[in-house]
């Protein structure tokens, strides 16, 4: 395989600069084509905007979805030596079991909509740094991650979806949202696994110490201060998808920080990316908004794995096959009004 395109930040920013845009003649005609299809305008509803969106990034105008790939990373955090998690750390490691034997939720989805799945651990044994003593990754770390990530994609994938699993990492995705978006601590910090009460305040009091000690708001150094290995590695994947344009399905708040890294460090960055979904996290809807994300499906899910992703890959799939598989006016006898 060939190494990662980047070994310092700096490459990796240059990179995020110079990300292709989609082809616009295949978008123009995926519009055309959709204007003739044997529908009244705009029946499909946003099936057709994200039908259209599709074959502008897949270069085609009539595309179809065979290869979508859900890669889920794993990482532990220090931060939850602080006892902001309802879980022990150790379900981390004893997940990453579960998703290699096929046992968790997004096994399950992953194949009910025909994905490939693999499973990424980053150094579970070594955990960050708890973000309240000391920033979480250094920048041989952060780099080490970034590129997990980025190697992790099938360029043979015509779809992506990144997951994660880390105890307690809803804390830094709080710090984060909040470090990149700004307000207060209360404001982006929710219940992660279920914390009670005594939990959430001690969380929100965590999350203000890490924001108060980490004062760069510069998007990739929120990310080694704040974030973990398997944000990190979810923002290599989502601009490797990028720079191979693959369309992405972002997932939960955690998923949704790491793209938010890459949404202020350049602009136009996530314009690959849908939201799969509105996780119940308490701040993930606040997240798509600052992002300008409308969530596809809003059924209360707050598992993370890439579940809520995986599971929008239907509704992606159900809007590529209309789009494709439809019969125009002309073709059908139908009289177009
Ligand atoms: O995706 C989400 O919005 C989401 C919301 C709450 C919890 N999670 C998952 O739960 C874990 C983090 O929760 P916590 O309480 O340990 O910070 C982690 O493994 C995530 O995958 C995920
Ligand atoms: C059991 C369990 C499964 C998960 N999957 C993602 N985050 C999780 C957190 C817990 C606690």
């Amino acid at each position: 395989m060939m190494p990662a395109p980047f070994s310092t930040l700096s490459d990796f920013r240059a990179l995020l600069q110079a990300l292709p845009r989609p082809d616009a003649e295949a978008e123009a005609a995926a519009r055309a084509r959709n204007g003739q299809l044997t529908k009244p305008p705009g029946a499909l509803g946003r099936l057709e905007d994200l039908a259209i969106w599709y074959a502008g990034w897949r270069g085609v105008a009539r595309p179809s979805l065979l290869r979508p790939q859900v890669i889920v990373f794993a990482g532990n955090h220090g931060v939850t030596a602080r006892g902001v998690s309802a879980f022990p750390a150790e379900v981390t490691v004893q997940m990453v079991a579960n998703f290699r034997a096929g046992g968790a939720a997004v096994n399950q989805l992953a194949k009910a909509f025909g994905a490939s799945m693999s499973v990424h651990e980053l150094e579970l044994e070594r955990p960050t740094a708890d973000f309240t003593t000391a920033p979480a990754m250094s920048e041989a770390e952060l780099l080490a991650a970034l590129a997990v990530g980025w190697q992790a994609v099938d360029v043979e994938a015509d779809l992506l979806v990144v997951g994660e699993m880390g105890i307690g990492n809803t804390t830094p995705a709080a710090a984060m949202a909040c470090a990149l978006f700004g307000g207060t601590a209360g404001e982006w910090t929710g219940r992660g696994t279920g914390v009670d009460d005594a939990g959430l305040a001690l969380k929100t009091q965590v999350v203000a110490e890490g924001l108060a000690r980490h004062p760069s708001r510069d998007p990739l150094e929120v990310l080694r201060c704040l974030g973990g290995r398997e944000i990190a590695a979810m923002a290599g994947a989502i601009a490797r998808a990028h720079a191979e344009r693959i369309p992405v399905i972002l997932d939960g708040f955690i998923c949704t920080a790491a793209a938010a890294v890459l949404a202020l460090s350049a602009s136009g960055a996530l314009d690959h990316c849908v939201a799969g979904h509105a996780s119940a996290e308490g701040a993930h809807r606040a997240l798509l908004s600052k992002l300008g994300k409308a969530p596809l499906l809003d059924l209360g899910l707050r598992l993370g794995e890439g579940s809520g992703a995986a599971l929008a890959i239907g509704v992606l799939k159900g809007a590529i096959a209309c789009h494709s598989g439809m019969a125009t006016f002309a073709e059908a006898g139908v009289s177009d009004g």
